[in-house]
C-alpha cells in the first residue's frame, strides 16, 4: 500500500465547462466551488481568463470567496492571454502549450524550438503577476518522449512549480502512462498533473496509473464533466486513490450527492443510471444471488461502502429476484413476515409482473400477491 499525498486538481469550473453546452452561471460558479472547498478538495482550476470579462469577474469572485482550495486559471502560452491574469486573486496558472508535432506543426504552424523558447519565456511572464506556474503540455500523449522530457526540463528551468500531462484526446492506456509519468518523474524535480480525457473510458484508470507513476496531481471533474468524452470523475479518482492505492486524498465524499445534484441541474447533464459511485444503480440490486449475499453479510457484494458516499444498497424486486428478496421486500414495504414456502409461491408472481410491467411491484400489488396465492390474512394487511 503507497502512503504518500496525491493532490486533487478539479477543474469542474474549467475542463467541466468546456462540455458542449454547459455553461454555469455566476451563481453556480460559487455555488460549485463552495461545495468542492467544503468537501476538501484541495485546489480548483476555475476559469479562462483570456475569456473575457465576464469570465475574470467571476474568477474573481470566486477568489472573494476566501476559499480554503488553492485557485488556478487556465491559459494559452501566450503573452496577451497571460497578462489577463492580473489581479484576479489567484494562486496558480496554468501554461498551455501542445508538446505534439501534430498540433506544433499543424495547429499553431510552429516548431519545436519555438515551444521550448515559449516556456523559457513565459513562465516568468506569469510569475512576475505574482502566480505559480504550472507548464500544461497540451497533446502530450502524442508527443514525442524525447521533445516532452526537454519541454518538461525547460519548464523546471524557467521555474515552473509543476509540470501537467495531458492525454488530450484520452488515448492512451495505464501501462503506458504509468511508464511515461514515471520517466517524466525521472528527468525533471517538480510537481506532475496528469490531465486524463475519458474517450476510451480510461480517464480513471489513466489518473491512478499516474499516481502509480509517480504523479503528486492529478485533474478531476465533478461525474467525469469536461471536453467531449470528459474527464475523470473526482468520485471516482477520490475512491480509487483511497481503495486502489490507499491513498487519503483528504476530500470527503458523504455529502457528494448534494454537489453532484448542483452539478448535474446547472450542466444539464443528468448522471447516467449506470454511472459508477453515484448513478442510480450504482448500489441497487435485483439479482437473487446478489441480494441473498448482501442480507447475509454486505460485505458478500460491496466493494465499497455506499456510506462514504452518503449511500445505501437499495434492493429491488424484479425478473431475476429470489425468495429471500421477496422475503425482505415485504417485510420492508408490507412489515409483514412471510416463511420461505411463502416466498417460493409468491417468486413466480412477482417475476410475471416485473417481465410484464418491466418495473417492481410496489405496496398494492405485493398486497394483491398475496390474495393470489389465497393468504389468508391479506385482508388484515396495512
Ligand atoms: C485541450 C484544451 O482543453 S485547451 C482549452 C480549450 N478551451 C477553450 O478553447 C475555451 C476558451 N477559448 C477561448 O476563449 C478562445 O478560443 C480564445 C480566447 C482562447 C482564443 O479565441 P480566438 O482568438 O477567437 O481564436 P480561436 O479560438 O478561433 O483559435 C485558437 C487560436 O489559438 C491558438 N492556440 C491554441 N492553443 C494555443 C497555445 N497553447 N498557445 C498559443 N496559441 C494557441 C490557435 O493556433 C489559434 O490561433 P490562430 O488564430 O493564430 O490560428
Ligand atoms: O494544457 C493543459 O493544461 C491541458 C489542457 C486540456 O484540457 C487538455 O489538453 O485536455
Amino acid at each position: 500500500m503507497q502512503r504518500r499525498t496525491v493532490t486533487i486538481n478539479d477543474t469542474t469550473l474549467r475542463d467541466g465547462e468546456q462540455s458542449a453546452g454547459v455553461v454555469f452561471s455566476l451563481d453556480e460558479k460559487l455555488a460549485i466551488a463552495s461545495g468542492l472547498d467544503r468537501l476538501g478538495v484541495p485546489e480548483l482550476e476555475i476559469g479562462i481568463p483570456a475569456l473575457g470579462a465576464e469570465e475574470r469577474e467571476a474568477i474573481r469572485a470566486v477568489a472573494e470567496l476566501g476559499l480554503t482550495a488553492r485557485l488556478m486559471v487556465w491559459t494559452r502560452m501566450h503573452e496577451g492571454d497571460i497578462a489577463q491574469c492580473r489581479g484576479l486573486g489567484v494562486d496558480l496558472v496554468d501554461l498551455s502549450i501542445p508538446v505534439s508535432d501534430q498540433q506544433i506543426h499543424h495547429k499553431l504552424h510552429r516548431d519545436r524550438t519555438w515551444v521550448l523558447e515559449q516556456i523559457r519565456r513565459q513562465v516568468s511572464v506569469a510569475q512576475d503577476l505574482g502566480l505559480a506556474v504550472c507548464v500544461g503540455a497540451e497533446d502530450a500523449s502524442r508527443a514525442d518522449p524525447e521533445f516532452l522530457w526537454r519541454a518538461a526540463e525547460a519548464a523546471q528551468a524557467a521555474g515552473a512549480q509543476r509540470f501537467r500531462f495531458a492525454d488530450t484526446l484520452g488515448m492512451m492506456d495505464p501501462f503506458a502512462v504509468s511508464e511515461v509519468i514515471r520517466d517524466l518523474c525521472a528527468i525533471v524535480d517538480i510537481e506532475i498533473e496528469m490531465h486524463a480525457h475519458d474517450d476510451l473510458g480510461l480517464a480513471t484508470a489513466n489518473s491512478l496509473a499516474a499516481v502509480r507513476g509517480g504523479a503528486s496531481h492529478v485533474n478531476t471533474t465533478v461525474h467525469g464533466l469536461g471536453e467531449r468524452a470528459g474527464n475523470a470523475a473526482l468520485e471516482e479518482v477520490v475512491m480509487g486513490l483511497k481503495h486502489v492505492h490507499g491513498i487519503d486524498s483528504g476530500v470527503r465524499l458523504q455529502d457528494f450527492g448534494a454537489l453532484s445534484e448542483l452539478v448535474s441541474t446547472a450542466s444539464g447533464k443528468p448522471v447516467a443510471w449506470h454511472k459508477s459511485l453515484i448513478g442510480g444503480g450504482a448500489f441497487t440490486h435485483e439479482s437473487g444471488i446478489h441480494v441473498d449475499g448482501l442480507l447475509k453479510d454486505p460485505l458478500n457484494y460491496q466493494g465499497i461502502d455506499p456510506a462514504e458516499l452518503g449511500r445505501r444498497h437499495l434492493i429491488v424486486l424484479g425478473k431475476h429476484s429470489g425468495r429471500h428478496a421477496v422475503r425482505q421486500a415485504y417485510a420492508e414495504i408490507l412489515r409483514f413476515e412471510l416463511d420461505l414456502a411463502q416466498a417460493d409461491q409468491l417468486l413466480p408472481l412477482v417475476r410475471r409482473f416485473a417481465m410484464q410491467s418491466k418495473r417492481a411491484p410496489g405496496a398494492a400489488e405485493l398486497r394483491s400477491f398475496l390474495a393470489e396465492i389465497s393468504y389468508p390474512q391479506v385482508t388484515s394487511l396495512q
